[in-house]
């Protein structure tokens, strides 16, 4: 197996209307089980290269490969069936879905792809809910009624189920305080571990950096804006 899962080429994005590139990555390769920190200040391009990656937006220029797929080979169809085959991935928002219970929503990946379902089995959901602490008596509620803690937790376990082989993580210890910060980060790591997952997450908070085995500042590689002299 090729030891890079994600792979990105001279990139090159820039938003509809917009005079500038936002990004322009020349190269970026991630190791399969690495856990990479990506920091930037607010408003740099993190959340799109992050969408880019999950194929939700394309690049106007270069290659995308994530686990040996250019996504520039998939339809627009078939880059969202990937996306959920083979990737988890924890919104800033969390994106729950209100009118579903907790485990709805965390099987909800299981609905759509064929593959994540056969690889939970019928237990991982509720397997998932009872490591990340969440009481067994809340499982069937709506997610309106969860602290954003707990929304955050449902939120990973929705990412994790299936074992999705990137799990990819926008900014999700935001709304956390510090305890709460590492806890989550602890429980993200272990289970990515367990899982031989590889973990790319961004932030703009420096503190957790540490934690992380790689960390990448993104004006280091993003070289857009820059001028050529
Ligand atoms: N849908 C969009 N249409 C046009 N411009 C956008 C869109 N989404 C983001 N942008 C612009 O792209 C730039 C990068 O935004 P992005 O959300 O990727 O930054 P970020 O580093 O994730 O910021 P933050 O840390 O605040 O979440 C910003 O200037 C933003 O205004």
């Amino acid at each position: 197996m090729n030891p890079n899962v994600i792979k990105l080429h001279n990139l090159r994005f820039r938003w509809p209307g917009q005079a500038e590139d936002i990004l322009h990555i020349p190269d970026m390769q991630i190791h399969q089980g690495e856990h990479l920190f990506i920091q930037g200040s607010s408003g740099s391009g993190k959340t799109t290269l992050l969408n880019i990656i999950s194929g939700i937006n394309c690049p106007n220029a270069g290659t995308v490969q994530v686990l040996d797929t250019a996504l520039a080979n998939l339809s627009t169809i078939q880059r969202d069936q990937f996306r959920v085959d083979h990737l988890g991935v924890i919104f800033q928002q969390f994106n729950l879905l209100p009118y579903l219970s907790l485990l709805e929503n965390v099987q909800l990946p299981c609905w759509f792809s064929h593959k994540r379902k056969a690889q939970a089995g019928d237990e991982a959901a509720l397997r998932l809910l009872d490591e990340l602490q969440i009481p067994k008596h809340l499982v069937n509620k709506p997610v309106n009624a969860l602290s954003v803690g707990q929304q955050q937790r449902v939120a990973v376990a929705r990412a994790l189920i299936g074992r999705p082989e990137i799990i990819i993580a926008d900014e999700p210890t935001s709304a956390l305080d510090t305890n709460n910060r590492n806890r989550f980060l602890e429980l993200l790591f272990s289970e990515a571990n367990q899982q031989g997952s590889t973990l790319v997450f961004v932030s703009h908070d420096p503190h957790i950096a540490q934690k992380f085995s790689r960390v990448i500042e993104l004006s280091d590689i993003n070289h857009a804006g820059e001028t050529i002299i």
